[in-house]
């Protein structure tokens, strides 16, 4: 597959391996370049900073993986970039592959490292043809050879691990809705997990959408019970490898979420040293 061999070997002198350059080896050594980047002698108004963040978020499905690696792709001026979204994009086009992934995708099944990798390098090239450099990849790698191809064509800076009790991860599967219209992501449930088994106890307002958008709302296919079931067994079962690869490269961040966004969203930024960084933003916003 010719667009996975360019990932596989970005030449030096393709702009590809721009995107793919060799760049930090340990979160503590990525999270101190940042702040002495942008912290130690910020220019905000810069569009272009001298280098760009090559992060990955993992968690389960329904942790929120989409919605903090959004919020952090906003903040830090990277394209978040979502195997899921590419995924389902392919699913509602007339392409192909469409039936084949329908299949997989509704059954709660991982879709083939070769069709992710080729989804995956057309959104790259994509983006380099825009001048986007750097990425916050969300649910890419989810299997060791994911991880270990990724490794062999850039590097990782930072890798955040989100956590979250898994009965909150299914009801927030289940309250999750999409807007047909604008694409944007809510979540109807209202979630209130009583405290057991030395747990604490958690609550969760739901996402609401706004009026224009609340006529238009759709649930995924594989948001149902069953299939959401499904996914978080395959979830558990193929992810321990992949952290185990990045705690063993000492990339490995994991993140218990307290609990909704307005609780999370500080103390994630808090934890990545980028909570300064959002107030210096939004001061030359
Ligand atoms: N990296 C990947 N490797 C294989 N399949 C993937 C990958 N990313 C997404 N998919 C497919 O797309 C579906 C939806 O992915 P995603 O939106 O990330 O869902 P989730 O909410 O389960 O994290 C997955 O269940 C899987 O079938």
């Amino acid at each position: 597959m010719a667009a996975l061999t360019r990932l596989l070997k970005p030449s030096s002198s393709s702009s590809t391996s721009l995107l793919f350059r060799r760049s930090l080896s340990t979160t503590t050594a990525a999270v101190s370049e940042i702040q002495s980047q942008h912290h130690q002698s910020p220019n905000f108004s810069d569009p272009k900073p001298s280098r760009n963040f090559q992060w990955v978020f993992l968690g389960c499905p329904g942790v929120g993986k989409g919605t903090y690696a959004s919020r952090l792709s906003n903040l830090l001026g990277v394209p978040h970039i979502a195997t899921g979204d590419l995924v389902r994009e392919e699913l509602s086009s007339s392409g192909p592959l469409s039936r084949q992934l329908a299949e997989i995708v509704n059954q709660g099944k991982l879709v083939s490292d070769e069709i992710i990798f080729d989804l995956l390098s057309k959104r790259l090239e994509a983006g380099e043809s825009k001048g986007e450099s750097g990425f916050i990849l969300d649910g890419f790698p989810r299997t060791i050879r994911q991880a270990e191809i990724l490794d062999e064509v850039t590097e990782i800076d930072l890798v955040v691990n989100l956590k979250l009790r898994e009965d909150v991860l299914v009801e927030k599967c289940l309250g999750r809705r999409i807007c047909s219209q604008c694409g944007k992501g809510f979540n109807v449930a209202s979630i209130n997990a009583k405290a057991e088994n030395g747990r604490p106890g958690m609550s969760m307002a739901p996402l609401l959408p706004p009026p224009h958008c609340a006529s238009k709302l759709i649930t995924r296919a594989d948001d149902t019970e069953q299939v959401v079931q499904e996914r978080l067994r395959v979830y558990n079962e193929k992810s321990q490898p992949v952290e185990d690869f990045y705690k063993n490269q000492g990339k490995l961040m994991e993140f218990d979420l307290p609990g909704g966004i307005p609780e999370s969203w500080p103390k994630l930024l808090e934890a990545l040293n980028l909570d300064d960084y959002e107030v210096k933003r939004s001061a030359v916003a």
